[in-house]
């Protein structure tokens, strides 16, 4: 019974004093807490956006305090940016987001454009706290039924929109600086066929090659809704990606290294600790609609690989400490699981935040709508989204099916419930390597931690996704408390990081385990390379396509067990794959984001968008395979290995 319906005095003293009473309050307490916090977070977003625009805070502050900014003139409009550019029809207002909030035109829009962009608030710091799912969940929830005002046809909303936005990314072409068209390793190639492939492939860096339009540094609160601005050029990953993305990079510096672009490769490195500096994480992406989730942690593989190639300690000493706040991140993503009597440490994927995807949102609208998730779709979203930040994006891995299979529809995904092998194995391989530049640093107390941290990751992997009796690692589903049983390249990981006993008896027979159940699953018959999984799924993680990144995470797993038989097999795959890709170049001139296992020279397929060209990460795994297997001291040609397998 509420308050206001008691009958004496009694009752209410006796309703203040009830549990009832103190849950109200807690209740009305949490949720001026989490308006609190949310717009603690808000404010501390724009103010990094502020900052990135080198607007003078304290001057806006002052301005703000005695009433001028409002009285500002309005700014004319450039050409070219993607903005409103007729203050005409109302419907504007509902696209601009929370960051063009700050703009000072904006200012007495806020209120109204807040009714409307319910789907595109970004959470840009991860949190394993619930509370968002009370008060703001709920408050987030009830708008985005209300109806948006007026009666807007499709033919309506497409004339709003070319009458008032001008397509453009905020990119521009941009040919690094130390690009070179025959660095050294060229000349050691001993087939011409493929030193001629291999000089195309190194061309390729000049179209792929972009850096952000000053307009967008001068102008950032208009382009805030898509592009995260950053000092230094980069390399995209072709066709739709023209933006920079996470764990894409990681191969492309690779490659860029490679071919001698060290100031291209330094500059990426600090594009990306320079939005860890911002953020407090690394994005999906380059695009603010992608701060809502990152994707595999590479960042200190790539700081490994630019130190292994400089030794500049003092280039070391100025990043780690950034290197560490990311790894902070990721800390948050790891659970504790209790399995019989143990509490493991693993980490998951798990993207908290409201909405479809904003950059495939018709896609997981309509796929919510068509599920059981048709009137809570927010569970869904998330799982969806998890899956982007796994970077597997998307795959029959992340499916549980009724029966707890792989076998299931899309909106089956649940991801945030599997921990994944190669996401841990990641981890112990990152914790590693800031623990070791620490120890190069010559900070002991810090070396020491984050050692353990690794240590802590390897006891999950070695005791929670190791499975005896196949002799693989797998993902594991907590909920089930069972492992996947599937094949997936990623099972695999743990060989790249050295998450293994390695001293020379324990990998010589976790090398022979391994190749037996590479054996078993029939992977050495694919003349195109590791294929990701065996399931046919029609989604692009899945059967047949072949990713250049798991290549390279597979051979380079094998080729650094320095075992005969790893070593034999990564020769033998990452010479399948180079030559599947070559095929194709030989064809079109193309290099693909990925392939097929089955036939050499094909692209692959799947999921829900056609496959682009280009291509960062195939370039860098091709050009990485070449010098390691086709140069001077390579013994075996491409034409001999085409045939078949070894072993
Ligand atoms: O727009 C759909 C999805 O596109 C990206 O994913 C795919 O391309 C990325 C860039 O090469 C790659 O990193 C990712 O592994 C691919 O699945 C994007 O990263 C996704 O978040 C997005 O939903």
């Amino acid at each position: 019974m509420a308050p206001g319906l008691r009958s004496s005095s009694e009752d209410l003293l006796s309703f203040l004093k009830s549990s009832e009473f103190s849950d109200i309050i807690e209740n009305i307490v949490k949720k001026q807490t989490d308006r609190l916090q949310e717009t603690i977070d808000g404010l501390k977003r724009e103010i990094s956006v502020l900052k990135q625009n080198n607007i003078d805070l304290s001057n806006m502050l002052n301005r703000l305090c005695d009433g001028t900014v409002n009285k500002e003139p309005k700014k004319s409009i450039e050409k070219k940016e993607l903005i409103p550019q007729k203050k005409k029809v109302t419907f504007a207002d509902a696209t601009k987001t929370p960051m063009q909030k700050q703009s000072k035109t904006d200012v007495n829009l806020v209120e109204e454009h807040e009714q409307h962009t319910e789907d595109i608030i970004i959470r840009t710091g991860p949190s394993e706290d619930e509370s968002w799912k009370t008060a703001s969940y709920q408050k987030q929830k009830a708008k985005r039924l209300k109806p948006m005002r007026g009666d807007f046809t499709n033919a309506d909303i497409i004339d709003f929109v070319n009458t008032n936005f001008i397509e453009d990314f905020g990119v521009e072409e941009w040919i690094p600086p130390d690009f070179k068209e025959d660095p050294t390793f060229l000349s050691h190639i001993q087939n011409d066929e493929v030193r001629e492939f291999a000089t195309g492939v190194v061309q390729k860096w000049n179209l792929l090659g972009k850096k952000v339009k000053d307009i967008v540094r001068q102008h950032q609160s208009r382009y805030s809704l898509f592009l995260i601005p950053v000092p230094n050029g980069f390399i995209v990953p072709g066709g739709r990606f023209q933006e920079y993305y996470y764990w894409d990079s990681y191969w492309s510096i690779e490659g860029l290294l490679i071919s001698e672009m060290t100031d291209t490769a330094r500059g990426m490195i600090e594009n990306f600790l320079d939005i860890v500096d911002r953020y407090g994480h690394m994005p999906n992406g380059g695009r603010v609609y992608y701060l809502e989730r990152s994707q595999p942690p590479l960042l200190s593989f790539m700081a490994k690989l630019y130190y292994d190639y400089t030794n500049d300690v003092n280039w070391l000493e100025k990043h780690v400490e950034m290197l560490e706040t990311e790894l902070q991140f990721w800390m948050k993503r790891i659970r504790k699981i209790t399995v019989g009597d143990k509490i493991y440490n693993a980490a998951t994927y798990n993207a908290r935040s409201y909405g479809p995807r904003p950059e495939s949102y018709k896609e997981d609208y309509q796929l919510a709508q068509a599920s059981a998730f048709k009137d809570n779709p927010d569970p869904l979203y998330i799982e969806l989204k998890s899956a982007a930040e796994s970077g597997w994006d998307f795959s029959s891995r992340w499916i549980i099916g009724e029966d707890g299979s792989n076998q299931g529809k899309l909106y089956q995904t649940n991801i945030t419930r599997i921990i994944p092998v190669d996401l841990n194995a990641f981890l112990y391989g990152a914790f590693n390597i800031v623990g070791d530049f620490y120890g190069i640093l010559n900070q002991e107390d810090k070396q020491t931690y984050w050692h353990e941290q690794a240590q802590i990751i390897y006891e999950t992997i070695d005791e929670l996704l190791w499975n005896q009796d196949d002799g693989i690692w797998y993902d594991y589903d907590f909920a089930l408390q069972q492992h996947r049983k599937y094949f997936a390249a990623s099972n695999l990981a743990p060989l790249w990081t050295k998450a293994y006993n390695t001293n020379t008896e324990n990998t010589i027979s976790l090398i022979d385990s391994v190749v037996d159940y590479l054996q078993r699953e029939n992977i050495m018959d694919y003349q195109g390379g590791v294929p990701v999984t065996t399931e046919q799924s029609a989604e692009q993680w899945d059967f047949p396509n072949v990713w250049a990144p798991l290549q390279s995470i597979v051979v380079e797993g094998l080729e650094n067990s320095g075992t005969a038989r790893g070593k034999l097999w990564a020769r033998t795959f990452a010479e399948r794959f180079v030559n599947s890709v070559q095929l194709r170049y030989i064809l079109d001139g193309d290099l693909y984001e990925k392939y097929d296992a089955v036939t050499p020279g094909d692209y692959g397929g799947g999921g829900e968008y056609e496959t682009v060209v280009g291509f960062g990460w195939t370039n860098g795994v091709t050009l990485k395979f070449i010098t390691q297997y086709f140069s001077s001291d390579s013994t075996i040609s491409i034409q001999k290995h085409h045939s078949g397998g070894v072993d």
